[in-house]
């Protein structure tokens, strides 16, 4: 709140102002006025000095405008929207760069003659140095918003002004221009500069926006009613989590300076990591999440980010070695995040065919497959259900390929709306259609070109697509949406669905004659509780992944873990693991309390057939049961021997399940299946 000035500073300021002294304006201002004053003769300005009437030649002016086009941009609309409001007051905005030079400005015709006799026309510089003391110098100066009234003016010729002005500042805090409110004095509205400040804040978060338009976006505030407004905090957040881009209302409800702030990241300000929230968001329906945010106060956060470009880096934010690649991704959009902060990123660790090999033997026969075909120029085709792995793999087929230099573009068909497939596939010429990019788009086919291209969910691509795609892959040109230019191209194809597409071609909702095309090879990835290879999969998250290399799990959760069904499948798997390593802290071993419990809840409802043989130590009797020590007889059924394979793999295992499984290269499941069978046989 502005302090009322006292009684000695209000009669010294009524003797040499005695017009701005009528408004009662608070002392701190008064102050402000003062030095700035005293800075003005310190440099020996004139008060009657005639106004400088030589604006920047119109070529300099050119120079100073395309230097800001981009301020320009961003406060125009803004600047237009505040002359809204104060149309009709004898007024005009002002908008001017770095050094004070008045860049754009709008206002009532009749002001704005009278400001060009005073020089308040774009090319002026309305800097301290060349104005003396003036809201747009002195708010550069002081890097405040700024009133300068009446009298306030160093110059006698500006004395019928009253200023409002404000800072705008980029998210690293350098200031990017001033924004100004100029009028005739008596038309002064202590409203104005609250105006001007929301108007400043309103260009900086636009200016933050589009800088971090790739990146992850967090708006927050402690009222939860807050968000979406002005008052809003804003952080730009990078696939690992770390803070490169805040607003200044992000600093002073977190009470942090930008330095400060970006020695943080995401887990350390609000306990949360990338992968929860975009996991969270990508519902359009996710309501705000309640945080703790440093000293413990509570704040609602809603994130914000393109699904599209986020589906793949939410994986790199999980998984290894596709940070990088997740950053790459993203960089060609993003005007420069912090760059002294960036340049600090880790090197992203490559992840081969090499690293998905864990020891099961389906895995083994599927990598065994794809290697034989890398760089032969055979589309991949990989079926499997949801998070077993199917683009981990495309990655690795691509780092493992000739083209691992080139790019590796992932297009989610499920996840871009039907009507943007076709744009973001192909590109688009500049005007084909009004949308939010006018200028056009290079489509993913040749963002890929040289490298290789993912369309993962292609069996959610709609179906006059997929003419249009089966082209291309014929052609191998692509031709951008309102183009009639068919552009060469070379990529190599990966596929992947959780879907039937043989049954979807039988129901005519996908082509047979694409089918073929892209299926030059076909794998289908295992699903968790199929592998063999769980411990070992464990302990290369942990390892890896999750970097608590000290954990292990205890030997109920290990049981829990082997009984589960894993509908998640790996994706899963990490999850709960990231979680539990996170709980666990610096204990070891994970043990049930460390497991989340979403997770726990699951295994309570739907205690499925393994859970069970998991609860209830089955292997146990069975091996004890078993009638043969020494092999089996020769009169046995294949059937017969095949359980008494397993059990006798059980029992060298020390009735531990995931260690036969994988002695034998069978799944966990088809041991517990097969013996509880031949137990109800035998029963
Ligand atoms: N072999 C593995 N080792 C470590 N992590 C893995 C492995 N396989 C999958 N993951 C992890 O599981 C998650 C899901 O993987 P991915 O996205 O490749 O699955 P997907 O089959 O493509 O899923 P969806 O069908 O839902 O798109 C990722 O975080 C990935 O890093």
């Amino acid at each position: 709140m502005p302090q009322p000035a006292t009684s000695r500073s209000r009669r010294a300021d009524e003797l040499a102002r005695p017009i701005a002294s009528s408004l009662a304006l608070p002392e701190q201002h008064v102050g402000l006025i003062d030095q700035s004053h005293e800075r003005c003769q310190a440099i020996g300005l004139s008060r009657i000095e005639r106004p400088d009437y030589a604006p920047l030649g119109r070529t300099d002016l050119t120079v100073a405008r395309d230097r800001n086009r981009r301020l320009h941009c961003h406060a125009a609309p803004v600047m237009e929207m505040l002359f809204d409001q104060i149309v009709g007051t004898e007024s005009m905005v002002v908008l001017c760069d770095a050094t004070g030079t008045i860049i754009h400005s709008v206002g009532d015709d009749d002001f704005l003659a009278k400001a060009s006799k005073v020089a308040l026309t774009p090319g002026v510089n309305w800097s301290e140095q060349a104005k003396g003391t003036n809201a747009i110098g002195t708010a550069l100066v002081d890097e405040v918003p700024t009133l300068v009234h009446a009298d306030e003016h160093y110059m006698h010729a500006n004395h019928f002004l009253t200023c409002s002005a404000a800072p705008i500042l980029d998210p690293r805090g350098n200031i990017l221009g001033v924004l100004d409110v100029t009028g005739d004095h008596r038309s002064y509205h202590q409203h104005t500069m609250a105006l001007v400040k929301m108007s400043a804040r309103m260009i900086e978060n636009h200016w933050l926006s589009d800088d971090f338009r790739n990146a992850l976006r967090l708006h927050f505030h402690g009222r939860v009613e807050f968000i979406g407004t002005l008052m809003e905090g804003i952080l730009a957040v990078t696939p690992d989590g770390r803070i490169v881009g805040a607003n200044r209302s992000a600093l002073d409800q977190l009470g942090l300076s930008g330095a400060a702030l970006r020695m943080q990241s995401l887990v350390s300000l609000f306990g949360t990591t990338v992968g929860a929230l975009v996991d969270r968001f990508r519902s359009p329906l996710a309501t705000p999440m309640a945080v703790k945010g440093p000293g413990g106060a509570g704040f609602h956060l809603h994130a914000r980010f393109d699904w599209p470009v986020w589906s793949h880096v939410t994986d790199a934010a999980m998984g290894a070695g596709r940070r990088g690649e997740a950053v790459v991704e993203l960089a060609p959009a993003a005007a420069s995040p912090l760059p002294s902060v960036e340049s600090t990123a880790p090197a992203p660790a490559a992840v081969g065919l090499a690293h998905l090999d864990t020891g099961d033997a389906q895995m083994a026969s599927v990598l065994g497959k794809v290697r034989r075909v890398l760089d032969r120029d055979i589309p991949v085709l990989i079926l499997g259900e949801t998070g077993t792995g199917k683009e981990l793999l495309a990655r690795a087929i691509h780092r493992d390929s000739a083209r691992a230099k080139q790019p590796f573009v992932a297009v989610n068909c499920a996840s871009i709306p039907e009507t943007l497939i076709e744009a973001e596939l192909f590109g688009y010429e500049e005007g084909a259609f009004t949308g939010a990019r006018r200028k056009g788009a290079v489509g993913k086919i040749l963002q890929a070109d040289g490298g290789t291209l993912f369309l993962d969910e292609i069996g959610d691509m709609p179906l006059p697509l997929q003419a249009h795609l089966l082209r291309v892959l014929q052609e191998r040109r692509v031709t951008p949406l309102g183009s009639t230019k068919a552009v060469p191209v070379d990529v190599a194809i990966i596929c992947a669905t959780h879907r039937d597409l043989r049954a979807m071609i039988d129901a005519r909702a996908f082509r047979e004659d694409l089918y073929y095309r892209l299926n030059g090879l076909a794998v289908r990835l295992p699903a968790l509780r199929e592998r063999s290879d769980l411990s070992a999969l464990v302990r290369r998250i942990l390892d890896g992944d999750v970097q608590a290399r000290h954990l292990r799990l205890s030997a109920e959760v290990q049981a829990l873990f082997d009984g589960y069904a894993w509908p998640g499948n790996v994706r899963q798997l990490f999850n709960v693991l990231r979680t539990a390593a996170v709980m666990a802290g610096g204990e070891s071993p994970i043990t049930r309390e460390h497991l989340p419990d979403d997770f726990l809840d699951d295994l309570r409802q739907r205690p499925p057939a393994t859970a069970e043989a998991a609860a209830v130590p089955a292997p146990a009797p069975v091996v004890a049961a078993s009638p043969a020590a020494d092999g089996p007889p020769a009169t046995m059924s294949l059937e017969a021997m095949e359980v008494e394979a397993i059990r006798r793999a059980v029992e060298q295992a020390g009735g531990n399940i995931s260690e036969a499984s994988k002695r034998l290269g069978i799944s966990r499941n088809t041991i517990y299946r097969k013996l509880r069978w031949s137990q109800r046989d035998s029963s």
